[in-house]
């Protein structure tokens, strides 16, 4: 008989997370690099422990609508809050159809400010951000409205800094958004209005590092955009068209830096918007963990990641706030979802003690993000980074899962923690390489990890919920919306895909503690944010009342 467990004692050891970075089910084994890998502990798994599949994108995790693919920021945040909050993505949507954006004081200010600008002339507006609609970081009709309200509040020149994308979108899609938005722009820069892209580069070159991983990529789009140093081309879509040229293979979102000039004519070209005093600036992307270096270099006056050369005295907004202890940065335009009561806060007020593990590159995910966007720990709490290989991670496909693991099995054996999580980040970085021989490498690597870590849990007498934050191993080839069948390049090869997916991910109960009576209950609606009532129930605990309910069962 099945009944609920609030009278469940908890097991008697510690319960471990752990989230296989983009680690989805697939719909169509074809494509999968997950299907292909050789993984006998995951098929183990899979074979002989309770498992659900549980949703991880849409309106499961706060986007807007359910066509939008998960992400570790909304993933992350689901899981370690246990509930699910309308997300930047949604919340910006609403401030833009609404109006609210624009009567806020945050919006006033940079309007005000640039109007003002410096040494008796007005300033420009910037907008620096992730250009797409991927809604991962960004979505370009955001952009596109706070072109158009620029106008309308009398804002003489705006000049955009456009991050290419391909890892939200498909791998060399720029030209699909940058040639209608130049287009717009020259039809917008009427009545004395100027509105230019005038810098840009890949994602992954400039601008976009997170979690200090590296700064040097930040230095370098600090160099393109302000200072507007970078090969020089006449507009947006030249410059894409010019840097694939010179770079052949390369992918979007890896594609060098560059700056719009206008040229003189012996050739020499001016830069058509550094940015300078009395300039005000707006990053456009939403989401935190890509935003906040970039956002450091702005507006923090003791400052040594890199030489600035020069700090202009602008005025600055985030589009939201991407760090509520940092108070970073303290003008946004719209207000961060206010996520209370996660489950890090919960399990601390419980005095438990917890440790959280992951490299570099999801490091925040499993602190930062789990904790509701916060960077301050909660009581008991113990982080551990292990530092990321600075490689494309297609060279190094095993990443840092064997140290992850080194990391999570000396905590066990510690005895002292009663919640342990970690992140694998192999399935996601590898994945969005688009290098499918590497993805399987990646969930090889996150397998033989596995086949560890479990013993080490066994040995502490614990037991594990094994999930992913969403899909992306799952999918190496764009499918046919219609088919499912992977679409072909003209050649005849499949066309790489480097975003996450729609799929939904795998929860597995790894427990060899309760004699086969614990399991979980499948229901149409189970997604990310019912792990943290799951993890409460199989400590015993009460659940916090906001949170979503536990899939636990006990037979
Ligand atoms: O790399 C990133 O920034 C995103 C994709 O835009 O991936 P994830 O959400 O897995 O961090
Ligand atoms: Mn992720
Ligand atoms: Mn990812």
């Amino acid at each position: 008989m099945l009944h609920k467990l609030s009278t469940f004692a908890g097991v008697s050891g510690p319960v471990v997370v752990i989230i296989m970075d983009g680690y989805g089910i697939a719909s169509n084994k074809a494509g999968s690099a997950i299907d292909a890998a050789t993984k006998p502990t995951l098929d183990r798994l899979f074979a002989q422990f309770p498992h659900i599949r549980l949703r991880a994108h849409g309106t499961a995790v706060g986007m807007p609508s359910d066509e939008d693919m998960g992400n570790s920021e909304v993933g992350h945040n689901a899981i370690g809050a246990g509930q699910v909050y309308s997300q930047g993505a949604a919340l910006v949507a609403n401030a833009i159809a609404d109006g609210s954006i624009w009567q806020g004081n945050a919006w006033q200010e940079i309007v005000a400010g640039a109007k003002a600008g410096a040494h008796g002339k007005p300033g420009t507006l910037h907008f620096i951000g992730l250009f797409s609609d991927g809604n991962v970081h960004s979505h370009i009709d955001h952009l596109r409205a706070l072109v158009v309200q620029a106008k309308a509040e009398g804002i003489n020149t705006v000049r955009i800094h456009a991050l290419l994308d391909g890892r939200d979108v498909p791998e060399t899609s720029a030209l699909d958004y940058i040639v209608p938005f130049e287009a717009f722009l020259q039809a917008l820069s009427t009545d004395g209005f100027d509105a230019r892209i005038a810098s840009g580069g890949g994602r992954q070159t400039i601008t976009m590092d997170r979690y200090d991983a590296n700064w040097p990529m930040v230095a370098r789009g600090w160099r393109t955009h302000v200072l507007g140093e970078g090969p020089q081309f006449a507009n947006a879509t030249a410059a894409v068209i010019g840097l694939r040229e010179m770079h052949p293979g390369t992918i979007d979102q890896d594609l060098p830096e560059f700056v719009i000039a206008e040229f003189e004519e012996n050739g020499h070209g001016k830069p058509i918007g550094t940015i300078e005093d009395g300039d005000a600036v707006v990053l456009f992307n939403f989401r935190g963990d890509r935003a906040l270096e970039i956002t450091r270099s702005f507006v923090d006056d003791d400052f040594s990641h890199f030489d600035r050369v020069r700090r202009p005295d602008v005025s600055y907004a985030g589009m939201l706030q991407y760090d509520g202890d940092l108070q970073l940065p303290k003008r946004f335009l719209v207000s961060p979802p206010a996520i209370k009561d996660t489950s890090g806060e919960w399990f601390s007020k419980s005095g438990l003690a917890q440790f959280a593990c992951s490299e570099t590159q999801k490091f925040g995910h499993v602190t930062y993000f789990w904790n509701g966007n916060r960077s301050g720990k909660f009581e008991g709490e113990t982080w551990q980074e292990v530092p990321s290989d600075l490689v494309p991670f297609e060279q190094r496909p095993w990443m840092k899962a064997a140290e992850i693991t080194d990391a999570m099995i000396a905590a066990l054996q510690s005895g002292k923690y009663q919640v342990l999580r970690c992140n694998y980040a192999n399935g996601d970085m590898v994945g969005h390489t688009g290098n499918f021989r590497a993805a399987t490498m990646a969930i090889e690597a996150v397998d033989l990890a596995l086949s560890r870590l479990l013993p080490a849990i066994d040995a502490a007498g614990g037991v594990a919920l094994i999930t992913a934050d969403h899909g992306n191993a799952d999918e190496m080839f764009e499918l046919d919306k219609k088919t499912r069948q992977p679409t072909q390049n003209e050649n005849g090869s499949f066309k790489a895909k480097t975003a996450h997916t729609l799929n939904p991910v795998p929860l597995i109960l790894y427990d060899t503690v309760s004699g086969g009576k614990l399991g979980l209950q499948q229901t149409d609606s189970a997604g990310l944010s019912n792990i943290a009532a799951t993890v409460a129930n199989l400590l015993g605990l009460q659940k916090h009342d906001k949170w979503d309910d536990s899939v636990l069962q006990i037979k």
